[in-house]
């Protein structure tokens, strides 16, 4: 069958974004999870780090479901959400939506472009969860707030929290950015282990001035992508937790694929919720011809390219990759 999709990205955490609403496509659970097997490898011709499905919602303007590319599925995609977002809005000519995801109804919104030219989201990331058993993370406690866990590592101290999907944040020096200490902690704790038995987002995050922070993040069911949208939101709350950063102020959140805004609202002593403000920029829209039962190969149609808006993505990030020379 022929399947239409758009590449797009938040951040430079690039997604494959199929319409399952406007073209009437129906996947079963397997294709879906081995369509993302398939499209999202690196090593053939296109290449992402997930699948999102724009599926039809009963409560909502438009359902998204997101895909890892080891085929796994997770409860929430922050950059993925704003590319939805703009699809949905875009599609229903509205400038706000209410987004189905697996555990929340979430707002979105068009924002005043961050750049010019650069179409700009806000999605709204919730609900926040520091229960362990909401990640799941298996100690002998509830709760995991800037304290070791020695047999991770003697020096760093984590906080684990949910937005939904799982994270583990970790404020570092940098040094410990530039070492191999968080690809070997990530593998371990997203490979067969006691502690994850579902894996883990994990994120070091190094504080630059107040309400600027950098973000590196190693994803479950991918490896370390450019940027990571629920990983930025629930770093700037754990920064906003330990008094680097102010609850309802913005937060410059760099990452090696560009930058977003976050803020943090402390709704009461509990219950927060966050926005994440950023680009959804769209690359290219195509025809892959595929067989969803066997989708080990595939052919690529013509690549109708969003020049513009890409040209004028990168002179961002031309300005972040200066600022972080300068202030790293
Ligand atoms: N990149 C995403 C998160 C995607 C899901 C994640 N890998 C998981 O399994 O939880 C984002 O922008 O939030």
């Amino acid at each position: 069958m022929e399947i239409e999709l758009i590449k797009c990205h938040g951040s430079g955490n690039d997604f494959l974004l199929i319409d399952e609403i406007s073209n009437n496509y129906s996947f079963t659970e397997v294709q879906r999870a081995e369509l993302a097997k398939t499209l999202c490898n690196r090593e053939k011709e296109l290449g992402a780090d997930g699948i999102l499905y724009v599926m039809k919602s009963d409560k909502a303007d438009g359902r998204m479901r997101v895909f890892n590319t080891d085929g796994s599925e997770a409860s929430m995609c922050g950059n993925g959400l704003r590319c939805v977002a703009r699809y949905v809005c875009e599609l229903l000519e509205k400038d706000e939506a209410l987004i189905e995801t697996m555990k929340a109804d979430l707002l979105v919104k068009k924002e005043q472009d961050v750049y010019e030219g650069i179409p700009t989201y806000l999605v709204e990331i919730s609900p926040v969860s520091f229960k362990l058993e909401d990640l799941p993370l298996h100690l002998n406690q509830d709760t995991l707030l800037n304290e070791k866990i020695p047999s991770l590592s003697e020096q760093l101290i984590f906080t684990a929290l949910a937005v939904p999907n799982p994270h583990l944040v970790s404020i570092v020096e940098k040094q410990d950015v530039e070492s191999t200490i968080q690809k070997e902690l990530s593998e371990f704790v997203n490979g067969p282990n006691e502690l994850f038995p579902d894996g883990v987002n994990v994120s070091f995050v190094k504080p630059l001035k107040k309400g600027h922070i950098y973000v590196r993040t190693f994803e479950r069911g991918v490896g370390f992508t450019n940027a990571c949208g629920t990983a930025m939101s629930a770093s700037t709350l754990v920064t906003c937790l330990s008094g680097l950063n102010d609850f309802e102020q913005s937060v410059e959140v760099y990452n090696n694929g560009g930058k977003v805004r976050c803020i943090v609202h402390k709704l009461n002593e509990e219950t927060f919720k966050i926005d994440l403000i950023g680009n959804a920029t769209y690359v290219y829209s195509t025809l892959v011809d595929v067989d969803p039962d066997n989708p080990t190969t595939f052919t690529c149609g013509m690549k109708n390219e969003y020049l513009d808006e890409n040209v004028l993505y990168s002179k961002l990030q031309e300005d972040v990759k200066q600022f972080l020379q300068v202030n790293m």
